[in-house]
């Protein structure tokens, strides 16, 4: 029976669009200030910049240099865990801001309440860091979401792609794999998260799904018949 749900965010709760064309470029365009006026009197800073040098093998002491990293690692789309938490950072800014709102897909709002409010226990796990991750719910195109979710989950317990990330997660949750269903967008993430016994639901928003064994679901309707049907079975 599924007692949790554990969800992914870029391409599962919400569009790979919003996080490339609205919050990457974002973060591009402010980092080297939000880093240069912050660097040398903010502790939290500071030590996400000794990680980023540690990371790199960049010269600590040239904040230049560290900016030049950050920006090659947005580019790449790079999940270090540094830059994650730097990003958010940055975005809590632009959300306080008003310069844009995190976007959620109505159906993913619709069943994260529906679920909530039927018992089940809600917890995300994204590469973007806790700070972010409360962001995009708490700033949402449909309203403060962040009262429906139990926890979060970022790469401070490893690497989307690692079963070790997902058993942690259940160990720290007191669950049993079984009564886990984690959704994703790629299926990498769900074979690690399958590897520590977890269900799991592929989510195929936007495009048509490619011809794999792996049934795809289109929105959060489909994964919540997905939910009845383990529940009763
Ligand atoms: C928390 S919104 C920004 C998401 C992000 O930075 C990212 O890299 C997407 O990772 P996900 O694990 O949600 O696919
Ligand atoms: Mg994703």
């Amino acid at each position: 029976m599924i007692r949790v749900v554990l969800t992914d965010i870029e391409g599962t709760t919400s569009s790979i669009r919003f996080v490339h064309e609205v919050l990457f470029p974002y973060s591009a365009e402010h980092m080297a200030e939000f880093v240069r006026d912050h660097e040398a009197d903010d502790l939290e800073i500071r030590a996400q910049l000794d990680d980023v040098a540690r990371e790199s093998g960049a010269d600590r002491g040239d904040l230049e240099a560290l900016i030049d990293v950050l920006q090659q690692w947005i580019r790449e789309d790079r999940k270090a865990t540094s830059l994650k938490a730097l990003q958010g950072m940055l975005w809590e800014q632009g959300y306080e801001r008003g310069d844009f709102k995190g976007h959620v897909y109505e159906d993913a709002a619709h069943y994260l309440q529906l679920w909530h409010d039927r018992g089940l226990r809600l917890y995300v796990y994204s590469s973007g860091s806790v700070r972010a991750q409360q962001m995009i719910f708490g700033f949402s195109n449909c309203g403060d979401l962040t009262p429906f979710f139990s926890g979060y989950f970022d790469t401070r317990v490893g690497g989307k792609r690692e079963q070790a990330s997902y058993q942690a997660i259940l160990d720290e949750l007191g669950v049993e794999a079984h009564t886990v269903l984690f959704l994703s967008d790629v299926e990498a993430e769900l074979e690690a998260a399958e590897a520590a016994g977890m269900h799991t639901a592929w989510l195929v928003r936007e495009s048509d799904p490619p011809h794999t064994h792996r049934p795809a679901m289109a929105d959060f309707e489909a994964v919540d018949q997905l939910i009845r049907d383990r529940t009763l079975s």
